[in-house]
């Protein structure tokens, strides 16, 4: 039994207001407080800028490092300790100062396809919007499907499912994970295999974010951390990186262990879908950084430097 002399009387988490920021939150204080029963965990909620301009595609309002910074702010001025955020909407590289302290246990991590009429993409009768802001997404259904018409689609879970309900879009595709954690798997008409739809850059994970100099609350977390999880989303961020990777690219990686085995997946594509290259490592987990770097490298030999530099850089890019 941890001695409880040694843990804050109190941990605050800083998250979005989104009820899936929210769900995961909750989830976060759940597990803490199973763990540290005499510590109270409270959550506050913050509105944050990428939350309020729901016009714009996110790439051009700078992207979602958007989401991130007034969390952050949160932690450095004291009033929060922690924050909980998606894995996919972190930035490759976290700010000084801050440490991703936790990587939780993924959830399903790969794109559903959501529709009212139909059951799959290959379903879907010629010029038929399918809605996404995602580039990744865009591309991989522009190649397979260049019958089919792609119009943006934001805001946050319960938006998107509206505007489709409304009839505005005849399919649109979300993550699986959000939909199953808001207990909306009955949307989902199918689920994408990461060959269809390879998933974001740590989809379907949570991270849990600190300032670096506080040991205590690293420490204390630790046991939320689940390792496997980590080196696949450590090796999916690590080829990201490279490439400058960020929501504003049309670029994709997905890594799985099998066996003991990591097998990381990448892909870098123009938006229309034109063209991709892609490639597949496999090695030891541990190694799935330098893996990940690899697999850049694979990539930017097949050209994706120069699809890469072919992209209009967005409003607000830094
Ligand atoms: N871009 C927003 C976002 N960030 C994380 C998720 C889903 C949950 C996850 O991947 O952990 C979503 C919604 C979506 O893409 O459908």
């Amino acid at each position: 039994m941890p001695n409880s002399l040694l843990f804050p009387k109190k941990i605050v988490i800083a998250s979005r207001e989104s009820l899936l920021a929210m769900w995961q939150a909750k989830f976060i204080q759940k597990c803490l407080s199973e763990l540290y029963p005499q510590t109270e965990i409270s959550i506050l909620g913050m509105t944050t800028r990428g939350d309020q301009i729901l016009d714009q595609s996110l790439s051009k309002i700078g992207g979602k490092g958007l989401f991130i910074k007034e969390l952050e702010q949160a932690l450095e001025e004291g009033r929060a300790d922690i924050a909980v955020h998606s894995m996919k909407d972190m930035p490759m590289n976290v700010p000084e100062g801050f440490q991703l302290a936790v990587i939780t246990e993924r959830e399903d991590p790969r794109d559903a396809f959501v529709s009212n009429h139909y059951d799959s993409l290959s379903a879907l009768p010629a010029g038929s919007v399918v809605g996404t802001s995602s580039l990744r997404r865009e591309s991989q259904l522009r190649a397979r499907f260049p019958h089919l018409q792609v119009q943006p689609l934001r805001g946050n879970v319960q938006t998107r499912l509206r505007k489709l309900d409304e009839e505005q879009y005849a399919a649109i595709i979300l993550a699986a994970a959000g939909l199953k954690r808001l207990e909306l798997s009955s949307r989902i008409a199918a689920l994408l295999h990461p060959e269809q739809s390879l998933p974001a850059v740590g989809q379907g994970a949570l991270g849990i974010e600190c300032r670096s100099d506080r040991m205590d609350l690293i420490k204390l977390l630790q046991p939320l951390h689940h390792q496997e999880t980590a080196y696949c989303v450590e090796a999916e961020r690590s080829m990201s990186r490279v490439l400058g990777g960020s929501c504003q690219v049309p670029l994709g990686a997905f890594a799985e262990i099998n066996n003991n085995r990591l097998q990381l997946r990448g892909f870098v594509a123009q938006p229309d879908g034109k063209r991709i290259v892609s490639g597949t490592l496999d090695g030891e987990p541990e190694t799935g950084i330098a893996m990940g770097q690899q697999l850049a490298q694979t990539l930017i030999k097949q050209g994706a430097d120069e699809i890469l530099a072919a992209l209009v850089p967005a409003e607000g890019w830094k």
